[in-house]
């Protein structure tokens, strides 16, 4: 029980999280606190486990056959497991952005409002006040509001990856869930997400895979550094890039290994 009564709370939290794919565990009991509207990153080497506990917060691995897991997660005080939830529903309050962006072969609009559509709304005021707010809140709306019916296809990389992220806020999600969302990008269009993930804090709580070292320590408030299927450990950003408390990490994040 923390004394600060500022302190921010858990959004979610894994509790001894096992996850394998057949008989091989991919993360081995896993206890971290992804904290209420900060950027938590997970970084580790290639293969430790980090897609895979991301996808977990959300219950993407579901989708892969033969993945099953032991332990908890929690959305506030829901156990995401339990069999009163709805994934579709958990999805929408969870949502996702991927290392290669996907936008739909449709226009911009239809990309945004798709997930609206699917949720109900019809209303057509109502659909482009949210493609609007979605838009803007995403950082793309002067670039693309004379061409919202045009195809998203046409859209550069990083414009792709930003209407990507609009479509993920749409539906008004609390937390979102990126796993290398600026690895395909140039230096440019990557300063531009890291930009929107800064802001996007003060409403979302954020939980980023990233390679890029540089990257966790600017967009994050608190880094986890898995390896090989552990959690080593997690704690403020700066403290884990300049006083970790583990040798391994600070093998990792000078650069030993990787
Ligand atoms: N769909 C799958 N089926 C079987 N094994 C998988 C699957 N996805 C991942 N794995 C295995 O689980 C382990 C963790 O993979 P994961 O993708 O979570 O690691 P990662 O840290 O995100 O790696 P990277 O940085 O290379 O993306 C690896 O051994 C990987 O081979």
């Amino acid at each position: 029980m923390s004394l600060n009564p500022n302190a921010p709370r858990p959004k979610m939290e894994a509790r001894e999280l096992t996850l394998r794919y057949g008989t091989k565990a991919a993360i081995q009991k896993v206890s971290l606190a992804i904290l209420d509207r900060r950027v938590t990153a997970l970084i580790g080497p290639s293969g430790c486990g980090k897609s895979t506990f991301l996808r977990a917060l959300n219950r993407m691995n579901d989708l892969i056959p033969g993945a099953n897991h032991t332990g908890t997660i929690l959305l506030d005080d829901m156990d995401i497991h339990d069999r009163s939830v709805d994934v579709v529903d958990l999805r929408r309050r969870v949502g996702m952005v991927f290392q290669k962006s996907n936008p739909f072969p449709k226009s911009i609009f239809e990309n945004v409002a798709y997930g609206l559509r699917v949720g109900g709304m019809k209303d057509k005021a109502a659909l482009e006040q949210r493609v609007e707010k979605s838009l803007r809140g995403a950082a793309l709306w002067d670039e693309v509001k004379d061409r919202l019916h045009e195809s998203a296809l046409g859209l550069s990389g990083g414009q792709q990856q930003r209407l990507c992220i609009a479509r993920a806020m749409a539906v008004e999600p609390q937390v979102l869930l990126m796993d290398e969302p600026a690895s395909a990008l140039d230096p440019i269009a990557t300063a531009k997400i890291e930009e929107l993930i800064h802001e996007l804090k003060a409403t979302y709580t954020i939980a980023i895979v990233t390679h890029n070292m540089q990257q966790a320590a600017r967009v994050s408030d608190r880094t986890a550094f898995f390896y090989m299927g552990e959690l080593v450990e997690c704690g403020a950003t700066e403290q884990i890039f300049t006083n970790p408390r583990e040798k391994r990490t600070e093998d990792y994040v000078t650069g030993k290994f990787g």
